[in-house]
């Protein structure tokens, strides 16, 4: 994965952002920058608030302080919607999919509500749709597809919106280990072939060594840690920070 234009403006910045839920304050200040070109993961024990910060950067929540930056613009006051249209568009960590209409019809659907998008007959989203075996199913209602296929279907359903950022909630949790290797083949095509970034939020360790030249890590409100992945997992303060959770389990066997 390339970490190109490391020295170009960043494509987003957060911009000392923090946000509080009444007296739950769950960051304080955090600053990042998403460059051209780069795969940023971010990762934090449970509850750290990554999911809060893909809403907020998204605009679905508004920050208690601070600025999200999109090509050196502040887009404070853009509405989710608006962010989406101008190519900042998240996936979720649950499935989000029209459940009685069609896999096709959820890709046009994505890609007519965006006000942008690719076309559905695009070489490399074929590619796609037949990697998470979606091709062969186009006519099959969303709700009857197995979890992984709708959370592929979710995730195509941003790509046809011809996404300039992708900020990627979990997109490989419950997925069975074969099924996520088409998170890589996803994130390199959204690069190779559509110039996106993409700023990743993910529990699987070797996905995130796989993709991302560069991890920042989350954890008691604060960004913690900011580097290449084999530093960064190796620091006792970030494997502290999620030996102290609950969901250690899962993370130390990441
Ligand atoms: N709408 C909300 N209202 C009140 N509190 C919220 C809201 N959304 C999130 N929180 C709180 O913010 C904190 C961070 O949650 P968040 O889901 O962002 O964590 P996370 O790092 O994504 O966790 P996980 O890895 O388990 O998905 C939690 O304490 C959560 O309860």
């Amino acid at each position: 994965m390339t970490n190109a234009s490391a020295h170009s403006a960043p494509v987003l910045r957060v911009d000392g952002v923090s946000k509080q839920f009444g007296g739950n304050r769950v960051f304080n200040n955090v600053t990042l920058s998403l460059n051209a070109g780069e795969v940023l993961g971010v990762i934090g024990p449970n509850g750290a608030g990554k999911t809060t910060l893909i809403n907020v950067v998204s605009g679905q929540i508004a920050p208690t302080s601070g600025r999200i930056l999109y090509g050196g613009r502040d887009i404070n006051d853009k509405l989710f919607h608006t962010r989406s249209s101008m190519g900042l568009v998240r996936t979720f960590q649950q499935t989000k999919t029209f459940k009685t209409a069609s896999v096709y019809e959820n890709l046009h659907r994505a890609q007519l509500f965006s006000g942008r998008g690719i076309s559905l007959d695009e070489s490399y989203l074929t590619e796609l749709l037949r990697t998470a075996s979606l091709l062969g199913r186009l006519d099959q209602l969303s709700d009857t597809l197995p979890y992984g296929m709708q959370k592929m279907l979710g995730l195509l359903m941003a790509f046809v919106t011809d996404p300039r950022i992708l900020l990627l909630d979990e997109p490989a949790a419950g997925l069975e280990k074969e099924e996520r290797f088409f998170i890589d083949q996803y994130v390199q095509i959204a690069m190779r072939e559509m110039g996106c970034c993409v700023l990743l939020v993910e529990h699987d360790m070797d996905l995130v060594k796989r993709l991302c030249p560069r991890v920042c890590v989350l954890d008691g409100g604060s960004l913690i840690a900011d580097g290449p992945p084999a530093e960064v997992l190796a620091r006792r303060d970030v494997i502290e920070a999620y030996l102290g959770t609950a969901g250690e389990e899962e993370h130390a066997h990441a």
